[in-house]
């Protein structure tokens, strides 16, 4: 026996239900790596595998909803979850699927729901007849959603081109029932800082500015905010918390990101140790 050795106590559990990016960029990979920058043990249920790299996304395969239900049930019956993040589920009948499933979760457990549809390259992620289960089945049952801009014109319609319609924005998809929605204005690319908006379920606004980086080294920013989202929350954040801390990691990810390939690098995952 060893004396005055004892266990160490086990981390946060943090879950994510997302696709692979075969080049290690976005998805699930994104997600594990974020989860151990942040100190949570990283889970993950796959929806869909895809052939991807720096160029684009060359096919992707959705797995079976069995596939997705059974992952899900061996992670939580066994090893329980403190965090939920969902990424891309690809059709309309896996995120039925992955709604139902979050609604077995008891409502304390917090779900990040970051509504993938497009690729940095412009490829579809999402099927168009999946958007209806998003907006009524899966938004619903977030804690927080995290929609890019081409996502909230997708899901409400509306195009945003500013930081005042970002407003207009956030108040259309908290209409739709998640607690908590953060718009990222990653995309207003003529903009001297990266903006984001947060708005919680009273109403109220919180603004994150950072440095916009001249980076084109930006693939996996939006999983790779969500999962710190989901990271932070799990180790006892609220969620203005946990969302400025996600900023700052992602900000420095970007900061750092680097080429891989011919088109979009990474960014950093593990900036703070090198
Ligand atoms: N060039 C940049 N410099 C600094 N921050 C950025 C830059 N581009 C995006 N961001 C920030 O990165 C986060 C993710 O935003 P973005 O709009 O890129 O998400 P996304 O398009 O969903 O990402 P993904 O590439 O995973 O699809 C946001 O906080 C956004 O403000
Ligand atoms: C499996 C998977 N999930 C999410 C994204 C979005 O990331 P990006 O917009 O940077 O391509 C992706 N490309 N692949």
């Amino acid at each position: 026996m060893l004396i005055g050795m004892s266990a160490a106590s086990a981390p946060p559990r943090v879950l994510t239900i997302a696709g692979s990016d075969s080049g290690g960029g976005a998805g699930i990979q994104a997600d594990l790596k974020t989860m151990l920058a942040l100190g949570v043990h990283g889970m993950s249920a796959l929806t869909a595998i895809t052939a991807q790299n720096s160029v684009g996304v060359q096919d992707f395969w959705p797995l079976p909803i069995e596939a997705v239900e059974q992952q899900f049930r061996s992670v939580v019956d066994d090893i329980g979850v403190d965090a939920v993040k969902t990424g891309m589920l690809a059709s309309a009948e896996l995120t039925s699927a992955v709604a139902r499933l979050i609604g077995t979760l008891a409502p304390e457990v917090p779900v990040v729901v970051d509504p993938v549809s497009v690729s940095k390259h412009g490829d579809a992620l999402l099927a168009a007849d999946a958007l209806d289960a998003l907006r009524g089945e899966l938004l619903p049952r977030a804690k927080v959603v995290t929609p890019n801009l081409d996502e909230v014109r997708l899901i409400t319609g509306l195009d945003v081109t500013s930081e005042d319609e970002m407003t207009t924005a956030a108040r259309a998809l908290a209409a739709l029932g998640p607690r908590w929605v953060l718009v990222k204005g990653g995309h207003l690319s003529d903009q001297p800082e990266s903006v984001d908006l947060l708005v919680g379920p009273d109403g109220a606004e919180m603004w994150l500015r950072a440095p916009r980086h001249d980076n084109r080294h930006t693939h996996g920013t939006g999983c790779t905010l969500a999962s710190a989202i989901a990271s932070r929350l799990a180790l006892g954040d609220d969620v203005p918390a946990a969302v400025r801390t996600a900023k700052d990691y992602v900000t420095g990810g970007i900061k750092a990101g680097f080429p891989l390939g011919a088109g979009i690098g990474p960014v950093d995952h593990g900036w703070r140790w090198r």
